[in-house]
């Protein structure tokens, strides 16, 4: 009985042994193919922050990676490129700045540009020249704000306020007197009232009272232009011109022409790239006119982008009288500003009607 029972449990136990050794190869199968799935789909989970660590990417891959992330448009959009590190890339200070004009299309011409390859904009106005406080914090502090760049790719900073501070070409002459310097012209009146439009429809929001542009831009005790209605002071480019020309010879600058730059943003990206010294990369192909926009858009990977809601309001219908009155103002603060720049823009009235 007992050698009966012995053999038999010895015949179960070789049984036993055997499923258990074809178990343990089917466990070992399936967590092996558990696991090449787990690493595949973790492979694919995590290649974008890989590209962002190793240098497998190229250039081309850095910046088609960096286009898709960009999805806002807002001006307080902290650059997309800064979040990214990639390998031979640091933070450089700008080779070219933005300087203005406030409500020229600064921003239009910052975001366009910076489909460029060779561009890393950063997309935040840094202030940094223009605000004591800032300023004083120092160039390094201003570096480590840029976005990460590679060392033949050019750093773009806008702020359209340094172009009306007295105190900034000094300080932009002081970190770097060879940089290029962009400005974006617009017809003086449109560009004033454009600024008051922005004022006022903040003012809106708010629920604050706000004054009619006319009143605003004419004092009613003369009759005359108010110049130091700082919608009118700004666009007196000529005066803000001269303080840049004390500290940068004119071929350091480009002049964009704002109003042709909603018209036809590749022509004019065209001049910007020639002056850059950078390949003609911006085509039509990277625009579309969006209708109900009225104004181009970018095209990111088929995806249309267009600037915020904050850009390209409508503007209020001035009254002719002062439309007039405000173009023969500027007439000849126009003709000083274009002997000085020796270049012309066509910002009369019958032009702009
Ligand atoms: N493509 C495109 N889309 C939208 N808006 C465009 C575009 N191109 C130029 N603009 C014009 O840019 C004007 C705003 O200028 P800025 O960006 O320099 O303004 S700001 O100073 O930064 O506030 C803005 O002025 P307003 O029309 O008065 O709002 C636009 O006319």
């Amino acid at each position: 009985m007992t050698a009966g029972f012995a053999s038999c449990s010895r015949a179960e136990h070789t049984v036993v042994t055997h499923v258990s050794s074809l178990t343990r190869l089917k466990v070992v199968t399936l967590l092996a193919s558990f696991l090449t799935v787990v690493l595949i789909l973790l492979f694919h989970c995590v290649q974008p922050s890989l590209l962002q660590q190793t240098a497998w990417c190229c250039h081309a891959d850095m910046v088609a990676y960096t286009r898709s992330l960009s999805t806002a448009t807002d001006d307080t959009h902290n650059g997309k490129a800064s979040r990214i590190r990639y390998k031979h890339t640091q933070r450089h200070l700008p080779g070219c700045l933005i300087i203005g004009v406030r409500k020229g299309g600064t921003r239009a011409l910052l975001e366009f540009l910076n489909m460029h390859p060779m561009i890393q904009a950063h997309r935040k106005e840094m202030h940094y020249f223009d605000n004591m406080d800032n300023y004083s914090n120092g160039l390094d502090w201003y570096r480590k704000r840029m976005p990460y760049s590679f060392s033949d790719q050019i750093t773009v900073e806008k702020t359209p306020a340094y172009f009306t501070s007295e105190l900034v070409p000094e300080r932009v002459c002081r970190m770097n007197c060879s940089i290029k310097l962009v400005v974006v012209l617009r017809n003086p009146v449109e560009r004033a009232i454009s600024d008051y439009t922005q004022i006022h429809s903040n003012k809106l929001v708010r629920g604050r009272p706000h004054d009619l542009f006319e009143d605003l831009v004419i004092d009613s005790s003369t009759g005359e232009v108010r110049q130091t209605y700082n919608a009118i002071r700004r666009s007196l480019y000529h005066r803000h011109m001269e303080h840049w020309l004390r500290w940068f010879p004119l071929e350091r600058f480009h002049f964009v022409d704002g109003d042709n730059l909603i018209r036809d943003p590749v022509a004019e990206l065209r001049r910007v790239e020639t002056f850059l010294h950078i390949e003609h990369k911006l085509t039509h192909s990277d625009f579309r006119f969006n209708e109900t926009k009225g104004f181009y858009c970018m095209l990111e990977d088929g995806r249309e982008r267009c600037l915020a809601h904050s850009k390209g309001r409508a503007h209020p219908k001035v009254d002719m009288p002062v439309l007039h009155k405000l173009y023969t103002f500027f007439q000849p603060h126009n003709d000083k500003l274009f002997q000085m720049i020796k270049q012309t823009f066509n910002w009369s009235l019958a032009e702009n009607n």
